[in-house]
């Protein structure tokens, strides 16, 4: 599995803590961007997250904004993204069970790093459950193939 990382610049210290986290765990990853905190526009990042994640079948996501909403709302434009804002892990749990998401957006103004980190984890580490949820998942897929 490898996670591509993105953040504009009301990210940039959650997703450094996020990245720490996976560096400790093992886990392989690319960082987007961006890297300072000056004024930036999420949609480019989101984008390229997206598609990167869409073409990679192993590859999940995680984009970092203020709220993880700006990121969702770009990040869900493109054919194949699931992305899920979560700030809880019950959340993380079901969003990766029942609904097989594979981008996590989070917001640095809304979140701390610790549970953010057991989101990120929990998230992780949920699989797909299949099952009613493939049939709801298919659905989506089908509009956006007509779309
Ligand atoms: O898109 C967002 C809001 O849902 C993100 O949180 C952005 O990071 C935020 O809008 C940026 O705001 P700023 O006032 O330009 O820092």
């Amino acid at each position: 599995m490898k996670v591509y990382i993105g953040c504009d610049h009301g990210g940039v210290y959650l997703k450094a803590a996020v990245k720490e986290h996976l560096t400790e765990e093992h886990i392989e990853f690319e960082d987007l961007g961006v890297h300072e905190t000056v004024s930036t526009d999420y949609g480019p990042i989101a984008k390229r997250v997206a598609e990167l994640v869409v073409g990679d079948v192993e590859a999940l996501g995680i984009l970092i904004c203020g709220t993880g909403i700006g990121m969702s709302i770009m990040a869900n434009k493109v054919n194949g993204a699931r992305a899920a804002v979560v700030h809880d892990t019950f959340s993380a749990a079901a969003t990766r069970g029942h609904n097989d998401s594979n981008i996590l957006c989070m917001g640095e103004r809304v979140i701390g790093p610790g549970l953010a980190i057991d989101v990120v984890k929990t998230w992780l580490s949920t699989t797909f459950e299949g099952g009613r949820h493939q049939r709801r998942v298919d659905y989506i897929n089908n509009y956006e193939i007509k779309a």
